[in-house]
């Protein structure tokens, strides 16, 4: 399949983007799926300086690659829609239609395509704190989803992942998570080799031991896990780590089951968790209808929130501060909107190539990239959707406890 005369190779996609690798580049193509709404290309504008401006800065990954807009004759993206139509998963074809603007950014799934091989794991990691709305019930967003998933078949089976564990910054926490997403990853897990998914829910649970293994630098699972924690753990992504290992005895470390998800994170404020968790948390404490905003349509939000970022330097804690202590309070909600659906990419690679940050493990250097994708704009909807769904997963939740 080619786009603008390059061979493009499908990569993956959600509800609103499809991704394509461009063979023999370092970036891709996020195409947007239009159906039912026209694009513009104001709003692709807006959406790609609200990526760039505020949520990467916020995010403290500077060095992440800015996102451009290209434009495709409205022939060339229906051409693409049918091309990709029958690559696609049926249960995505419901929104087949793309604008003829699409957003070029960095591939994720690679650290370099000078390396030979390139992995990439990929973590949804959802929300990682009990909102004030669920508080009464003791369970996080994610785990009360779960019931409303399993009732509507959406996912065959109840996750024990819960994103608590995961941002707890408690490595035998965070290992038990991580476990629980490889168990049963729903889209909140996979891992790529040169930007093929070669684990993920359709896959056994035993080829991703082989896999790991055969990759030949972690040893185990083990080995891996204790990788991923430590880049999740790091505050600067632009340095060579040492790998620490963490002792025999803590090996598959299950945490007892429990009822209740456990909402006590130590994450320190300089790790990359934190800035993500913090940025979740900007919605909570906010009181508004959203209903009223409703009205306005979205009333240019993501303009005035890039407006409100202007000349300040996001990264920077006193600028931060100086932001968010000036947003309205919806528009703290539609980042921390943002942040809790985003999905973390780790890519890693064994062939060492020249200033690319590297782990080091014993004899084996592991070069790697942290970034995060799914970063644009959500539209006021999503808040009160938000609202729809939290009052189905809790009557779900309840029905599910008196008959048990
Ligand atoms: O809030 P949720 O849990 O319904 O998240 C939606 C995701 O569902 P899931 O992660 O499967 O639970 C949902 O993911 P899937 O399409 O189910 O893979 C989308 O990410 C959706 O975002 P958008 O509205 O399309 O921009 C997400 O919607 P918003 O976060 O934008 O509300
Ligand atoms: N920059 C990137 N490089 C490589 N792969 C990517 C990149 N961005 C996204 N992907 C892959 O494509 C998938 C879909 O992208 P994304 O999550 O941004 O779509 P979306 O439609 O915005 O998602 P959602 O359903 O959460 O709204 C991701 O889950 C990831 O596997």
């Amino acid at each position: 399949m080619e786009v603008f005369g390059k061979q493009c190779k499908y990569i993956n996609e959600g509800n609103v983007h499809i991704v394509l690798e461009v063979v023999g580049t370092d970036y891709v193509l996020r195409l947007i799926k239009q159906d039912g709404q026209q694009i513009n290309v104001n709003d692709v504008r807006d959406s790609v300086n609200f990526v760039n401006l505020v949520m990467i800065p916020l995010l403290n990954n500077n060095f992440q690659c800015k996102e451009v807009i290209v434009t495709m004759a409205e022939e060339e993206a229906s051409r693409l829609s049918h091309a990709l139509y029958h690559i696609r998963p049926t249960h995505r074809h419901f929104k087949s239609i793309l604008s003829q603007y699409a957003i070029r950014a960095p591939n994720l799934a690679l650290v370099s395509p000078l390396c030979e091989t390139n992995y990439c794991v990929e973590i949804k990691p959802k929300e990682g704190f009990i909102s004030k709305s669920l508080c009464a019930h003791s369970k996080c967003y994610f785990c009360l989803k779960q019931y409303l998933k399993v009732e509507t078949n959406k996912v065959e089976k109840h996750s024990s992942y819960c994103p608590l564990d995961l941002f707890s910054g408690d490595k035998y926490r965070m290992r038990d998570a991580l476990l629980h997403l490889i168990e049963n990853p729903q889209n909140n897990f996979k891992l790529f080799k040169n930007g093929v998914v070669i684990y993920d829910d359709k896959s056994d649970l035993k080829t991703f031991h082989n896999i790991i293994e055969r990759i030949n630098i972690f040893g185990t699972t083990d080995g891996f896990l204790n990788f991923i924690i430590q880049l999740l753990l790091a505050d600067d992504f632009s340095s060579d780590l040492d790998l620490k290992e963490t002792k025999a005895s803590v090996k598959y470390f299950k945490i007892q089951k429990r009822n209740e998800c456990v909402d006590d994170s130590i994450l320190t404020s300089n790790t990359f968790l934190y800035k993500l968790l913090e940025l979740q948390k900007l919605g909570d404490s906010v009181n508004f209808d959203v209903t009223n905003y409703l009205k306005h349509e979205d009333g240019g939000y993501v303009s005035m929130i890039i407006e409100n970022a202007a000349n300040l330097n996001l990264g920077e804690a006193k600028d931060k501060e100086h932001f968010f202590k000036n947003l309205e309070p919806v528009h703290r909600a539609l980042i921390a909107a943002v942040a809790r659906d985003c999905s973390i990419m780790i890519s890693f690679s064994p062939n060492y190539v020249e200033n690319i940050p590297c782990v080091q493990k014993k004899e084996h250097k592991i070069m790697y990239r942290v970034s995060v994708t799914d970063l644009e704009p959500k539209s006021i909807k999503n808040l009160v959707k938000r609202k729809e769904t939290e009052s189905e997963m809790i009557e779900i939740y309840q029905r599910y406890m008196k008959q048990k």
